[in-house]
């Protein structure tokens, strides 16, 4: 049996919430401060990896133990265990959600698909690409012309391109020799210019694609398997392509030998399998060893959700923080701010994790939602991102709650730099709580010698009101276990937001519409007739026509 239907709204935690957010909604973050002596330690978690500080929110003891209550109303402590098990809880594709297996190492892991454990096929295809992964960075795998392999292009889009780029990226630090290259967009001009510089001798591509069918990813690898015919001949294409794809039939059809398909398994969302072969290029980047520490950290994360009782479990917490500003304050978005370049990619990926799985109107019983899902997610690394949106933040007229990433730990070891890069970090969240008062810029403004008129007429655009929610994640070091860690965590803030919005997460049946309304479009190239679309579009898709 899927996860129940069950209306937020109507639980009596949510009604709860509703009278708490009345009586509360006026008091300051630096109010629940002085109310509460231990709030530090109270609004803290320490994981094995992180520490994670809730306290600068809008958050009191009394709401944060009814938000509690409303995860335990929700169901979410059964709805865990059938996202592990592996029950069907995507209900609308009949599917389990299961990439946690693809990290469990125990033998003796429940997780089963129609009866079936999983565990050994994901182990086979966890030692095929070790084998694959060794060969390409020990030298083994050849090229058409006998040369070892130097640069790895993965071709996918979306879940076959965003999660591996961005692991691949974060992992930076810890790269093999083997230079990675990401083509998702079926811009030619994406795909011309990132191969313009390979050598096709050294080059390897994934074809990544669980369905093997997506319009981008085949005319990437199209056009790049062309390439490789002007400089050699069909028959040497297989030391150059392997595929991951459930759909084995398509990618042999496309030319693969057998041995260079890697399987994906249709329990495994496209946006959530990085941990599968869909990231032989991060096991390519950074080899083997990484890649399942990696796996390992995910695992950890998963251990702490599945044990931690939910005031002290992190993706539990996260989420209902999400959902308290999302639900009772109206938020519309929320920042998701690294400070490690490092992470330049998380928020695009998370973009993807997040708002394709809770961009949700339909409830579980197929009724529209009268309460908000999934935020729009967006962010950038600090400290770029302070000379560019953070005035919006401090003294714009949206509330937006904030998640800090930063680390102890830099990796090349400059320490000035990290002081530097980490007194941002937390004088950001610490100008956001406490904004910057009109005594303060009085005074700032007298030592200057400003006039009483002057500092009278500056005075209110030199204020900064303050009390902007962050939730600051602490790590010792940028690691792939850290990492791990991290991106499972986000993984089961998105599950359990589902969970408590009673919405199905792990379809994305909006993202078909304009793959249908392009491929009419090709057609209408063909007959150069446009004139059943609205007239908009009619006189561009004309414009563009004029200029063939
Ligand atoms: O891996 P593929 O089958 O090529 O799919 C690639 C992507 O296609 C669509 O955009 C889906 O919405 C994504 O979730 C998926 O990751």
């Amino acid at each position: 049996m899927a996860l129940a239907a069950i209306n937020p709204t109507e639980l009596s935690a949510w009604k709860k919430l509703l009278s708490i957010f009345e009586q509360e909604k006026d008091i300051s973050i630096l109010e629940h401060f002085k109310n509460e002596p231990n709030r530090t330690e109270e609004f803290s978690i320490q994981s094995e990896e992180f520490l994670v500080d809730f306290s600068k929110h809008r958050i009191s003891k009394k709401s944060l133990s009814a938000l509690v209550e409303l995860a335990e109303e929700s169901g979410l402590q059964k709805a865990i265990q059938q996202y592990f098990e592996g029950t069907s809880i995507n209900a609308t594709e009949e599917r389990a959600v299961l990439h946690t297996a693809l990290r469990n190492f125990d033998k003796n892991s429940s997780a089963s698909v129609d009866g079936e454990k999983v565990y050994d096929a994901v182990n086979q295809t966890l030692h095929k690409i070790e084998k694959f992964a060794n060969s390409v960075n020990n030298g083994s795998w050849k090229g058409y012309s006998g040369k070892a392999i130097t640069d790895v292009v993965n071709i996918g889009i979306g879940g076959s391109d965003l999660g591996p780029n961005m692991v691949v990226d974060a992992l930076g630090f810890y790269h093999t020799h083997i230079k990675t290259h990401f083509v998702s967009n079926v811009d030619g001009d994406h795909v011309l210019e990132s191969i313009k510089h390979l050598n096709p001798e050294t080059t390897l591509c994934l074809v990544v694609s669980k369905s093997f069918t997506t319009q981008e990813t085949l005319n990437n690898a199209n056009t790049i398997r062309s390439w490789f015919l002007e400089h050699t001949t069909q028959d040497q294409i297989e030391k150059h392509f392997a595929a991951v794809s459930a759909n084995v039939d398509k990618a042999n059809e496309f030319g693969i030998a057998s041995d260079n398909i890697f399987p994906m398994w249709d329990w495994v969302g496209g946006r959530f399998s990085l941990w599968s072969a869909a990231g032989l290029s991060i096991a390519c980047a950074v080899g083997f060893n990484n890649f399942k520490e990696l796996l390992k950290g995910a695992e950890a994360m998963d251990q702490h959700f599945q044990t931690a009782s939910f005031d002290e479990n992190i993706p539990v917490i996260i989420a209902l923080i999400g959902i308290w500003y999302a639900d009772f304050y109206d938020a519309e978005s929320e920042a998701i701010i690294p400070y490690t370049q490092y992470l330049q990619k998380l928020a695009s990926y998370l973009q993807q994790a997040s708002m394709e799985s809770n961009g949700k109107g339909v409830d579980r019983s197929g009724n529209n939602v009268t309460y908000q899902t999934g935020s729009i997610v967006w962010g950038e690394p600090g400290t770029n991102s302070q000379h560019a949106f953070f005035q919006l933040m401090h003294q714009g007229t949206k509330l937006i709650p904030a998640d800090f990433i930063g680390f102890k730990k830099s990796l090349h070891g400059n320490k000035r730099h990290h002081d530097l890069l980490m007194a941002n970090f937390f004088a950001q969240t610490e100008a956001l709580l406490k904004g910057k008062s009109a005594e303060n810029v009085t005074d700032e403004l007298k030592k200057q010698g400003k006039t009483d008129a002057q500092i009278q007429a500056l005075l209110p655009f030199k204020v900064f009101e303050g009390n902007r929610p962050t939730t600051t994640i602490l790590g010792e070091k940028l690691s792939p276990k850290s990492l791990g860690m991290l991106i499972a965590m986000y993984e089961h803030k998105i599950f359990v937001q589902g969970v408590i919005w009673n919405i199905f997460s792990y379809d994305q049946w909006g993202v078909e519409l304009g793959k249908q309304l392009a491929n009419a479009i090709l057609d209408d190239f063909k007959t150069n007739k446009f004139n059943h679309h609205d007239a908009s579009t009619a006189q561009l898709l004309k414009a563009y026509q004029e200029s063939k």
